[in-house]
């Protein structure tokens, strides 16, 4: 198990599986193919891009998709005016002003990464609407921009050479999602996570609070558990065992299956209305299966 920095400051814990998709991934990034982390929510992805642009040691620029985004917010656009008045009064007798007023142009920020050859993280990209992202499909087979509504001669902008793209997104059962086109998904390597084993998310969840490997390792246990009754588009992520060991570690809370404080704190942050069992279980019934589960771990260390 490795940990290393993403260049955020954040500690990268990377098994020996993780490693290999980001040595993977990034010869693919460096032949010139964009790739694309696909799994449920808080497994990861994010944070893999995010350490594949350190390694790739290239700026980075990073978007989030939204149902709102439109073309200007990829290619830029006019974000306001400057006025400038003139005034010739050269000869006393005669007064002439002129106003002049120009348009203030703000580039977007994928034309900026196209120009300055950026790694450009698309972040939950099917969050956008599909046809927003057509404007993505000649970048990644022709290496050429069209300039949609940008004032130029130009109606296309070559790409960098080092211009690479790093997608993220969650599988389309989850709420907000949209289905991307084919056509995209077509052009980009994929690579399909999955909630890691219980050894990985202790060293991630030790990593990024401090807590003791022995009692992260508790937490992930939970959630493991958690997620075996629940489906995978319901089930609690890396970033609620991550929320438990931050409340635990600060608020003095002991991380023992016999510790009520710490029971209640698990099931606190577990029962999201997001959460969702497998066998149409109630919300309550989990949290009673949950709860007598992690009593019977009493005395395990
Ligand atoms: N390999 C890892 N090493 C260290 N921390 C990690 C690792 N994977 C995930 N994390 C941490 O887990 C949390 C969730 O990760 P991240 O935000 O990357 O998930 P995501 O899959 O992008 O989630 P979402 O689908 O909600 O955007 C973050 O706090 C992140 O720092």
């Amino acid at each position: 198990m490795k940990h290393l920095e993403d260049g955020k400051g954040t500690k990268i814990v990377l098994s020996p599986d993780l490693e290999s998709i980001v040595n993977r991934a990034t010869v693919y990034i460096q032949a010139g193919f964009p790739i694309h982390f696909i799994g449920p929510t808080g497994v990861g992805k994010t944070a893999l891009a995010f350490y594949i642009t350190k390694k790739l040691n290239r700026p980075y620029t990073f978007i989030q998709g939204n149902a709102e985004l439109t073309n200007s917010d990829f290619l830029g656009g006019v974000t306001g005016f400057t006025k400038k008045k003139l005034i010739d009064n050269y000869i006393h007798t005669v007064y002439k002003s002129e106003e002049q007023e120009k348009e203030i142009w703000t580039e977007g920020p994928l034309l900026a990464a196209c120009k300055k050859g950026h790694t450009f993280i698309y972040d939950e990209f099917n969050r956008s609407k599909p046809e927003i992202n057509n404007i993505l499909l000649p970048i990644l087979q022709e290496r050429q921009l069209p300039l949609y509504g940008v004032k130029t001669q130009e109606k296309m902008l070559p790409v960098h050479t080092n211009f690479s793209m790093i997608f993220t997104s969650n599988p389309t059962e989850y709420t907000g999602s949209f289905k991307a086109q084919d056509a995209l998904l077509d052009r980009m390597i994929t690579f399909r996570l999955h909630y890691y084993d219980v050894e990985t998310e202790a060293q991630i969840i030790s990593g990024n609070t401090g807590l003791g490997l022995e009692q992260a390792k508790r937490i992930a246990k939970v959630i493991h558990y958690t997620r075996s009754i629940t489906t995978e588009t319901h089930a609690p992520s890396l970033r609620s065992a991550i929320m438990i060991a931050t409340i635990a570690k600060r608020g003095g809370i002991k991380v023992d299956f016999s510790d009520d404080d710490f029971l209640i704190l698990c099931t606190d942050v577990l029962f999201t209305p997001s959460i969702g069992s497998r066998s149409n279980k109630s919300e309550d019934d989990i949290q009673k299966l949950i709860i007598k589960e992690i009593r019977g771990w009493s005395g395990e260390k």
